[in-house]
């Protein structure tokens, strides 16, 4: 990507290597407690291509019969979800630049022909707060729209440690994941991507 729109912040390498491997170990931990499931689309059945999980407050699930929604507890073990841990609660401070704290933090793990299509993220309530967004482990493609479907697109290599950050006007643009490049890094000792995605869910009353 040449030049990036207002709203789109893109701090490459913000993490460095043993920062990402604190926060893989830290969101080791997390699935422990809330281990990853396929999430499903809704009214299709559609298996999605990542595996998922989420720490905060609320986290974000879709299955079959009730769609996309955030929701407190795990959908398989009706646990509440771990806490968000420190190290991505100060990324939000730091990069967010909005005063109330993130209450989602999805997680995504994708293998290596896993992908996610374009889609716009619009479940929150809270659209003024920016989507924080953490790659860590193999390279993707990660490919970014406007905030109208079909519209022209661009695309960039997001590396382990990056951090995107899609706020104020880009809040809503559509963006996605085409591919993997298997076996670029070496963080993860059986390869793949894992993707933290913080969100303000509800709305911030400041
Ligand atoms: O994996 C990524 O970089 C993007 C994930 C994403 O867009 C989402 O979970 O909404
Ligand atoms: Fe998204």
């Amino acid at each position: 990507m040449s030049t990036l729109a207002e709203g789109i912040s893109y701090y490459p390498d913000h993490f460095d290597r043993p920062a990402q491997e604190a926060l893989v170990d830290a969101i080791r931990d997390v699935v422990r407690v809330a281990p990853l499931f396929v999430p499903v689309m809704p009214r299709t059945g559609k298996p999605m291509h990542v595996r998922m999980s989420n720490c905060g407050q609320l986290g974000w699930v879709t299955d079959k019969d009730n769609g996309y929604r955030y929701q407190p507890t795990h959908p398989q073990t009706g646990r509440a979800w771990p806490p968000i841990p420190p190290a991505l609660l100060q990324l939000w401070d730091d990069v967010a630049g909005f005063d109330a704290p993130p209450e989602a933090c999805l997680i995504n793990f994708y293998g290596d022909s896993a992908k996610m299509g374009l889609h716009q993220d619009r479940d929150e309530q809270e659209f003024a707060a920016p989507v924080v967004s953490v790659s860590l482990g193999d390279d993707c493609l990660f490919r970014i729209g406007g905030t109208e479907r079909g519209g022209p697109t661009q695309s960039m290599r997001l590396r382990s440690g990056d951090v995107i950050v899609l706020g104020g006007p880009s809040r809503l643009r559509y963006h996605g994941v085409d591919r993997i490049y298997p076996a670029s890094s070496t963080l993860l000792k059986d390869g793949g991507r894992i993707n933290l995605t913080l969100r303000r869910v509800s709305n911030a009353s400041i």
